[in-house]
Parts: structure tokens; C-alpha cells; sequence
């Protein structure tokens, strides 16, 4: 590994570096969007060049779908695929019961159903992205274009009688114009602060029509791969119903992959 990464791109590399052992021979895997997913991307390029692995690849994105072939990875779509083995995605916040925060990059929405069409989740992430409660980064919703203002008051009215501590929502640009999505729609970013309930709240904000998604996953992740800047990884897994924590100290030149 480069000795210039700085600390934060340390943590999400490792992590990715971690996550790709996870991926065998013969594997469809989802493709996460993000700079952790990109160095995920670059990762299982490097073992489908170095060991000659038969798999194929969901891209979340068309950013990631560029990386994927840059890297080399056969990509197919969700429906070629059918069902996935596994998904390795990053995330904007976790908590102790994985249940997270996406779409800080915008592909909640086919990130959430390329994870559930998944066996398996596998989230990636510098170490920052843990919170006790989740709220402090803005929770993404998808909404489509038509009547957007309507859907935004729609769902600020709706916000107001929640377990949280704010509800302003806010239309996410880019240039000051509104961004739009690979499905066409826009992001709203609702500054929530803190989330008391977060099951309640995903079911509430499906029901605003206008909105086609929201970035909270929840009972969707089955492990976080969390790097820290001086090289160790946390792996919480929930996979066989229990929450495991292992500290692997890869250190940064080490060859982690001989530590799964
Ligand atoms: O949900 C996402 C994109 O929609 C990303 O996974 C999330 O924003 C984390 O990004 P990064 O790895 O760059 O911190």
C-alpha cells in the first residue's frame, strides 16, 4: 500500500482490501458506489487479474459500472444476474445494529435493491462512519420530479410528528441545479439530526407519494468492515445472528489478505 494515503483513504482502503476475500469463484456480487467502493472495485480487479476469478458484477451506478471495466470486471445487470451472493457497498453511518445511512453519493435506490437481491451485505467503511444514533448525516429520499416542491412540504409535514430532532428538507444540487439521479429523479436531504426510530420512519416515508425511496437500511447489512487510519480493521458481523467484533491489526504494509 502507498505510505501517501492519507489516514481516511488508509481506513477505506483497508477495508475494502478486507472485504474482497469474502468474494469466491463463480460469484454475481454487487458493486457499492463511492471512494470505499472504489477501492473495492480496484481490489477484486487486482484477484480476478491475479488469480483468473469467474465472477460477474452488479455495478450500483454508472460510475460504477465505468470503474468495474476500467478494473477489468465482467458487469452484467441486475436482471442478467438474477440473485446475488453477496454485495460489498459503503455506507454514510452505521449503528450497533447495522441498520445504516446511504446515498450520500446519490444510488440509494439501486444500491438498496441490488443489496436486497443480495444473500449477503457487506458494508465498508472508515471507522468515522459509526454513531450510536443515527440522524447526524442528512438522510437521503429519492423523489420524482413531478411535483417535487408538493412532496418536499408532503414529506416536512409528515416529519414534524416524528422521533426526530429536526425535519428540514432540502433539495440536493449540483451547479444550482437539482441533481438527478441514474433513474432520473432527485435527492431531498432531510436534516434530521438525530433518529429515534428509524423503522418507523422508513415506513412513513415510502408512503409520501413522490418519494420512490429512502436511504435507511434496515435489517439489509449482515457485516461492516470498519478500517481505522493506523491500520486496524473492526469486522462486526452479524451473519449467524450474533454481533461479533475482531480486531485484526493489518498494519499498514501488511498482506491482510493471509488474516481471513
Ligand atoms: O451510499 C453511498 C452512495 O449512494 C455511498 O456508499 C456512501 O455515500 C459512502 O460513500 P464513501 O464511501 O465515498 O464515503
Amino acid at each position: 500500500m502507498s505510505a501517501e494515503l492519507s489516514p481516511i483513504d488508509t481506513a477505506k482502503s483497508i477495508a475494502a482490501k478486507y472485504a474482497v476475500q469474502f468474494v469466491e469463484d463463480g460469484m454475481r456480487v454487487g458493486l457499492g458506489t463511492g471512494s470505499t467502493s472504489a477501492w473495492m472495485v480496484r481490489y477484486l480487479g487486482e484477484r480476478v487479474q491475479q488469480e483468473g476469478l469467474n465472477i460477474v458484477g452488479v455495478p450500483t451506478s454508472r460510475r460504477t459500472a465505468v470503474l468495474a471495466q476500467e478494473a477489468g470486471l465482467r458487469i452484467a445487470t441486475l436482471d442478467e444476474a438474477k440473485w446475488l451472493d453477496i454485495t460489498i457497498d459503503g455506507t454514510d453511518e452505521y449503528d450497533a445494529e447495522l441498520t445504516l445511512i446511504k446515498g450520500g453519493g446519490g444510488a440509494l435506490l439501486h444500491e438498496k435493491i441490488v443489496a436486497s437481491a443480495s444473500d449477503r451485505m457487506i458494508v465498508i467503511a472508515d471507522h468515522s462512519k459509526s454513531v450510536a444514533h443515527l440522524g447526524a448525516f442528512p438522510l437521503p429520499i429519492e423523489v420524482i420530479p413531478f411535483g417535487l416542491q408538493t412532496t418536499r412540504a408532503m414529506v416536512e409535514a409528515m416529519l414534524d410528528g416524528m422521533d426526530v430532532l429536526g425535519w428540514e428538507a432540502v433539495l440536493r444540487t449540483i451547479d444550482d441545479q437539482p441533481f438527478v439521479t441514474d433513474q432520473g429523479n432527485h435527492i431531498i436531504d432531510l436534516h434530521l439530526k438525530r433518529i429515534g426510530d428509524p423503522r418507523h420512519l422508513a415506513l412513513a416515508l415510502n408512503q409520501v407519494p413522490g418519494v420512490v425511496e429512502n436511504g435507511l437500511f434496515i435489517d439489509i447489512c449482515d457485516m461492516v468492515i470498519s478500517g481505522h487510519g493506523d491500520g486496524r480493521i473492526e469486522v462486526t458481523d452479524l451473519s449467524d445472528g450474533t454481533l461479533k467484533e475482531v480486531q485484526v491489526d493489518v498494519g499498514q504494509d501488511a498482506n491482510i489478505f493471509a488474516d481471513i
